[in-house]
């Protein structure tokens, strides 16, 4: 299987590289400066295991890559707001032996959130979920570090529409020799419903810092319940916090010294986007859809999209600012 990794940033480039090192075979997609410094100077990995420089096929898009392979895969690690133009990229392009890519390819939505793997039903034939435990950092263009041990980052993953297939058991099977830990599971969506809970404190830490305080526990605490509350009204499941512990139970430790998550690092990077439509935002959407009110979720994506749009620095809010305002909307709802 050939792994074509569309939007290789801190998760996508950590899992490229490992799965390059095992002896995969692995093409990497970027753009701008990113991809300038990947094809002049290599991507730069750091894991708990050392730093590596991996070199690797490059490229912007499937113009320059040409025909598509009927092994490849498609991993797609785009931040979800990102996505559609990315499948749709991707989704036309022909296959070796005929076919389009959306008729033809797997794609593998290793992102936060539910959304990605509707857009990519939506467009593609065979969608898996997968669900990524991986503190992952995108330090500067070409260079990732990854440094949660002793293994980087766990990984579920299935048919987005449930259950398990050879496709699925054999990349768990390649994250499994690349390092992680990656089972491929029955029902996938329920860890990834379960890991957007955690991900609803995205918001938290990028408006007021990734520095941990019981006033932010207690505000992201109010967040998922909001969230326990619209999945029950709307029937989905999710795992557990038990199981979840128990997955993760000494594999995904955040260490010392790193900087903030997947949010926090949009706004530091000055993208101009962040997520919170898609973590925090699916929260508010299924609770209009199911009557459930859900005002500490609708400021949190509220305040983070104003963050990205003003481009204003992460943590410039403090935590008290922050519930202030969700208790004046809670006391509204
Ligand atoms: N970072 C983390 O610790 C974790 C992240 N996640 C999830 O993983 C997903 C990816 O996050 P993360 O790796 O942090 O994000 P990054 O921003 O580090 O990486 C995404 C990359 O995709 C690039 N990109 C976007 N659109 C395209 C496109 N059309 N073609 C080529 N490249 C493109 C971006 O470029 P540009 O910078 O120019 O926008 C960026 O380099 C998110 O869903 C996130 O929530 C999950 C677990 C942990
Ligand atoms: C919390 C973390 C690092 C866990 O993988 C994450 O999902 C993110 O930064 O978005």
């Amino acid at each position: 299987m050939r792994y074509i990794i569309i939007g290789a940033g801190a998760v996508g480039a950590t899992i490229g590289g490992r799965l390059a090192e095992a002896g995969g075979e692995v093409v990497l997609v970027a753009r701008g400066a990113h991809a300038e410094a990947l094809r002049a100077d290599g991507l730069r990995l750091t894991t708990a295991d050392g730093t590596r420089v991996h070199r690797l096929p490059v490229v912007t898009g499937p113009d320059e890559l040409g025909e598509l392979r009927p092994d490849d895969a498609l991993l797609l690690t785009v931040k979800t707001q990102d996505a559609i133009a990315a499948l749709d990229a991707w989704g036309d392009a022909e296959v070796t032996g005929g076919g389009t890519a959306a008729q033809r390819l797997p794609v593998l939505c290793a992102q936060n959130g539910v959304e990605s793997e509707r857009l990519a039903q939506r467009r593609f034939a065979r969608v898996y979920g997968v669900c990524v435990w991986l503190p992952a950092t995108f330090l500067e263009p070409g260079v990732v570090s990854a440094l949660c041990a002793p293994l980087t980052g766990i990984l579920h993953l299935g048919r987005a529409a449930g259950g398990t297939d050879a496709l699925s058991r054999a990349v768990a099977a390649d994250l499994a020799k690349a390092g992680f830990g990656a089972p491929a599971v029955e029902d996938v969506m329920r860890w990834k419903y379960a890991k957007l809970l955690g991900n609803l404190g995205n918001a938290i830490q990028a408006t007021t810092g990734p520095e941990p305080d019981p006033a932010k526990a207690a505000l992201l605490l109010r967040a998922v319940r909001e969230g326990k509350a619209a999945f029950r009204a709307a029937g989905i499941p999710y795992a557990s916090d038990a199981e979840q512990s128990l997955a993760r139970d000494g594999k995904v430790e955040q260490p010392a010294g790193v900087r903030g998550g997947s949010s926090w690092q949009s706004l530091a990077r000055g993208t101009g986007s962040v997520e919170a439509d898609y973590l925090n935002g699916e929260i508010s959407l299924l609770g209009r859809l199911h009557g459930v009110p859900t005002p500490v979720n609708d400021v949190l994506r509220h305040a983070a999209n104003i963050f990205a749009r003003e481009g204003l620095p992460p943590g410039a809010m403090s935590i008290e600012d922050l519930t202030a305002l969700a208790d004046e909307a809670a006391a509204r709802a």
